[in-house]
């Protein structure tokens, strides 16, 4: 196809999004490779250029991990969450906020678009209160504070948030992406919500190929979780997929951010490339 030609057919999916919210999460692992990650963020760039009210909440998981590492702690997991000490807060919390959103921003920059990174600390974006005592300082989302958010999405600016909390005493805690951003794309009433991550979308016996799930309702992910074969990361993704959808969020579609133009094709064409879960 001309550009022209691609242009035209692209039309009637502009004219469905233009001044739409689309919250996109963007997951850690699938911002490792650098190529992939500028390719992604020009795509998110683009789509913010087109008049669509785009929200970037990221991950940054592995960066985690670095930071933990070089001060030689280690990183322990428990059903997908980290178990987060205090030191491990602070330590997270300038890993996501400074290193991982930071570079987002400059990145988007540098491809000629504005960006402005927020923490859920700033603002009070992200209140939270204490999980559970096993997983030490993560947070469980008590309310998402939007103006600040609505607010830098009204200007030429994407915001890009790094999923930090506070509690009502002032201290940072450490909040799964997923969840926090299945809290803002509710919140938000976000027409479209797409978690980029670095697998194809929901398999029911992962990795078997064949297991692959174009379509998924709330029912069906619990029997799936009920499996057992649904594990780590995915654990929580769902879980925060299936709170929100139970309070707000009409959809969720997971996508692979390795998948060259991922988001475009799946916002500008007909066929889907990731998982859609529905209710
Ligand atoms: N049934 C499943 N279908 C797809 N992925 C799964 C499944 N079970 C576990 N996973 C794992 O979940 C991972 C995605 O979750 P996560 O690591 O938290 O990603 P991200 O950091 O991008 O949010 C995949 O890379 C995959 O290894
Ligand atoms: C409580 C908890 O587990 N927090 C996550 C926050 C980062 C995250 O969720 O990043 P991804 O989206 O890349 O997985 C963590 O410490 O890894």
């Amino acid at each position: 196809m001309n550009i022209a030609e691609t242009l035209t057919a692209a039309l009637p999916f502009m004219l469905k999004y233009q001044g739409q919210t689309v919250v996109i999460k963007y997951g850690g692992n699938a911002m490792t490779d650098e190529r992939i990650k500028k390719s992604v963020l020009s795509d998110i760039l683009l789509l913010k250029t087109m008049g669509i009210n785009v929200v970037l909440v990221h991950g940054g998981g592995p960066a985690i991990n670095d930071m933990l590492e070089k001060y030689g702690k280690e990183s322990r997991f428990i059903n997908g969450l980290r178990h987060t000490d205090e030191e491990t807060a602070e330590l997270a919390l300038a890993a996501l906020s400074g290193m991982v959103n930071k570079s987002l921003v400059r990145d988007i920059q540098r491809l000629g678009g504005e960006a402005i990174g927020i923490s859920g600390v700033d603002g009070r974006m992200i209140e939270v209160k204490q999980l559970s005592d096993e997983l030490g300082f993560v947070g469980e989302i008590t309310r998402i504070n939007t103006e600040i958010i609505e607010r830098i999405a009204k200007t030429t600016a994407i915001p890009v948030i790094a999923t930090a909390g506070v509690d009502k005493f002032g201290e940072f805690y450490n909040v799964n992406a997923d969840t926090a951003a299945s809290r803002i794309a509710g919140e938000l009433q976000a027409e479209r919500f797409i978690l980029l991550s670095d697998v194809r979308g929901l398999y029911a016996d992962f990795p078997d190929e064949t297991s692959f799930l174009h379509e998924v309702n709330l029912f069906e992910i619990d029997n799936l979780i009920a499996t057992g074969k649904i594990t780590g990361g995915m654990i929580p993704k769902l879980e925060a997929i299936k709170y929100a959808m139970q309070n707000g969020l009409t959809e969720a579609v997971l996508l692979d951010g390795r998948l060259k133009n991922s988001l475009i094709l799946e916002l500008f064409t007909d066929e889907g490339f990731g998982t859609l879960i529905k209710k």
